[in-house]
């Protein structure tokens, strides 16, 4: 052979993602992974930015301004208008009911799930009353389970922008995915807190991609990436989600782990104060997705009226 084929596909095959360092450091990975998986060349995958609603809107949280939607948004257009043939996202951000236009067609090897504690060594360690940074309802409900005299206040922007926060002494602490510093090179920053202390969010971790559900020879070659383990543990979690109903209003930590042919699969949910904590654990089988919804469903029933209330729409 002379030439190395660009691709199978005549060109270069278009990955949409958002613009955040993360999400570029997510897209290169994935682009790799499919040039090594297939022997493309190098220039066989074109990377497209696209820029979110989630990017745009920094000063309100995201359960107040629409939701995980607006983290998918405008990519979910850019594959719909044929502008793109695959989207990248963090599984974490990729709402629980899509269209079903889109089929999730694979994901990469999980990269660490837990959450990162950055500004103190624990929570024992942050000083009376800490104000804590973070804008995620879990992780304010699982503070203040830990730290009842703890002020939870909003936080968002990329991870450098919340460090930045953080150096500026706007806050104690805050709390980061190990995935999203490990991904960014700055796995040295914070500390790894053990899931017995906090359960990461469903998918925390988890890379994801998408591509319009009639579009089989991109499927196909995307498919060639799936890794099982992380696939099957995500959609487990996502099951978890679609019981609860949950919106990201709603504390939800779920984890899901293979062990054998089963998955041992955890899951909470807790009150906003970190008073009230309803939890479950359960050995099913790798794809027994309707298990996993009726764990999250069990949850609920044993949820106190204003903890359900979370998960009213
Ligand atoms: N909601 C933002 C978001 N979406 C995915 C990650 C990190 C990477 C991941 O969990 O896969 C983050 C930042 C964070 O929670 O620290």
């Amino acid at each position: 052979m002379l030439f190395t084929p660009q691709s199978d596909f005549g060109r270069p095959l278009r990955l949409g993602t958002r613009g955040s360092p993360l999400a570029l450091a997510q897209a290169r990975l994935t682009a790799q992974a499919l040039i090594a998986a297939h022997g493309w060349s190098a220039d066989a995958i074109k990377i497209v930015t696209v820029q979110t609603s989630g990017d745009r809107i920094q000063d309100r949280a995201l359960a107040d301004i629409g939701g995980k939607a607006l983290w998918t948004k405008e990519l979910d257009r850019a594959l719909v208008a044929g502008e793109t043939d695959l989207s990248v996202h963090s599984m974490k951000d990729v709402e629980t009911v899509r269209h079903d236009i889109f089929h999730i067609a694979a994901m990469l090897p999980r990269a660490d799930p837990r959450d990162k504690l950055i500004g103190a060594s624990s929570f024992d360690a942050l000083p009376p009353n800490p104000i804590v940074g973070t804008s995620s309802p879990r992780r304010g409900a699982q503070v203040k389970r830990l730290r009842p005299d703890a002020t939870i206040t909003l936080f968002r922007g990329n991870v450098a922008t919340r460090l930045a926060k953080l150096a500026a002494g706007e806050v104690h602490a805050t709390l980061l995915a190990a995935a999203g510093l490990d991904r960014l090179d700055q796995g040295n920053v914070g500390t790894i807190i053990p899931v017995d202390t906090m359960l990461p969010a469903p998918s925390q971790g988890a890379v994801g991609i998408e591509i319009l559900a009639g579009n089989a020879p991109v499927i196909e070659a995307v498919a060639a990436i799936n890794h099982r383990d992380t696939f099957d543990t995500v959609m487990m979690e996502r099951a978890v989600l679609r019981g609860l109903g949950g919106t990201c209003h709603s504390p939800i930590a779920a984890l899901a782990l293979v062990d054998g042919d089963d998955l041992m699969l955890r899951a909470e949910i807790i009150s906003p104060d970190g008073q009230e904590t309803v939890s479950e654990n359960l050995r099913l089988a790798c794809g027994d997705l309707d298990a996993g919804e009726a764990l999250g469903r069990a949850l609920l029933d044993r949820a106190s009226p204003a903890l359900r209330a979370l998960f009213e729409a």
